[in-house]
């Protein structure tokens, strides 16, 4: 089977890219797989950047082809945040429950007119003899007042998609790509190598 190497320790966006690149008859692999100990620093300040530098830092070990994905939620009433500090937004320890928990706390006295965000997520391909390439996707929604649904991972259960009327959570993982940040991402992504070629 062909491989896909994805540089994620995140177990959900894991399932994300597998429901998305098994179809094209991929095997998704992470860091998991390949290099467990490796844990690179997202120093950037953008999603593109911290996409490029883990996709590159495990690109350079590997001497292979290798994506990666920075992603989180930018919500309107709040600025933007919690933006690129989505996966920390309570704290070093990465709780997604912790995380919706300081989010809704935040929102508790913003009526649902004004509880506009969007997922957003940058992918990275960097390869040894290829210049690096990065693609942004989105996915628009509202910031809801609970949690519904258990499908998914991080903010999806506090995320409903007005175009599904329904949370992201309870969408199922090929729903979910065919109208996520995630999946518009990858095919930007796909648009991008076709023109290579
Ligand atoms: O589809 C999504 N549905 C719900 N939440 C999501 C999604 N996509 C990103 N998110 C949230 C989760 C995490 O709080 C942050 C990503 O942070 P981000 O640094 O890109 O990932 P991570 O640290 O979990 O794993 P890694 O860096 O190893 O890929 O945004
Ligand atoms: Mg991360």
């Amino acid at each position: 089977m062909k491989k896909i190497i994805i540089a994620t320790k995140n177990k959900g966006k894991a399932k994300d890219f597998e429901a998305l690149f098994g179809p094209l008859g991929y095997d998704v692999l992470t860091l998991h797989d390949v290099a467990d100990d490796m844990d690179v620093e997202e120093t950037g300040t953008t999603f593109e950047e911290n996409a490029l530098i883990k996709a590159t830092a495990l690109s350079e070990r590997l001497q292979t082809m290798v994506i990666a994905d920075d992603s989180g939620l930018e919500i309107d009433a709040l600025d933007g945040r919690p933006g690129i500090y989505s996966a920390r937004y309570a704290g070093e320890a990465k709780s997604d429950e912790a995380n919706i928990d300081k989010v809704l706390e935040e929102l508790v006295n913003v009526e649902e007119l004004n509880r506009t965000a969007r997922f957003v997520c940058a992918i990275a391909i960097a390869s040894p003899n290829l210049e690096s390439v990065t693609v942004r996707g989105t996915c628009e929604g509202i910031i809801a007042k609970e949690r519904k649904g258990t499908n998914g991972f991080g903010y999806d259960p506090i995320f409903y998609v007005p175009s599904e009327n329904k949370m992201m959570a309870e969408l199922s993982a090929e729903e979910k790509g065919a109208i996520s940040h995630r999946g518009n991402a990858i095919k930007k992504l796909s648009e991008h190598i076709a023109k290579l070629f």
